[in-house]
């Protein structure tokens, strides 16, 4: 596997829309898209485009979220988790597995439609890392 584009950087927040008012009016942020549920990944998400990548705000999404715990710990919220490209997402997963890195369940398919992975941040430095097929038209 090779190491792709950084896609995003997921920030965690306990409201969409508070965090949506500091990057546009703190940050100066121009292009914000239009919060959407992911039911199956139990988050609302918020994509923040930057001129390079994005910012991914996620706000729990029902009682069985996996950003609960993580808020728990951060009221405030703070950056969750980085999300780089590969090729492959099986391929991606078998090699960390070889490598002895916990990939914390199955392919599910994520905020742009193509299917993710997260490595335990344990194996990876203390960075939750999220690894995403390329979309097949590029990306952003
Ligand atoms: C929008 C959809 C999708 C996309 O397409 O982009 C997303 O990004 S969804 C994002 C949210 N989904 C996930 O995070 C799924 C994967 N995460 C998990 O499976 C769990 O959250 C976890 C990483 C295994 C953590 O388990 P949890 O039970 O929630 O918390 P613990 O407190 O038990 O954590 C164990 C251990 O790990 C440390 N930790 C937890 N979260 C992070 C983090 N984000 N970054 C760095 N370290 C983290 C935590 O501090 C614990 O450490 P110790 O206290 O030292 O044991
Ligand atoms: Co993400």
């Amino acid at each position: 596997m090779t190491i792709g584009r950084l896609n995003h950087v997921g920030v965690a927040t306990p409201s969409i829309e508070k965090s949506i008012a500091l990057y546009r009016d703190l940050m100066g942020a121009t292009k914000i898209h239009e919060p959407f549920d992911l039911p199956p990944q139990g988050v609302r998400v918020c994509f923040v485009d930057t001129p390079n990548s994005q910012i991914e705000l996620i706000e729990p999404l029902g009682e069985n979220s996996p950003i609960l715990k993580f808020l728990e710990k951060n009221p405030l919220g703070g950056q969750h988790h980085v999300c780089f490209e590969v090729h492959d997402i099986h391929a991606a997963k078998a090699e960390m597995e070889a490598k002895g890195a916990k990939v914390l369940g199955e392919p599910r398919i994520g905020a742009h439609g193509t299917p993710v992975i997260f490595v335990h941040p344990k194996d990876m430095g203390g960075v939750l890392v999220e690894l995403m097929e390329t979309p097949k038209d590029g990306g952003h």
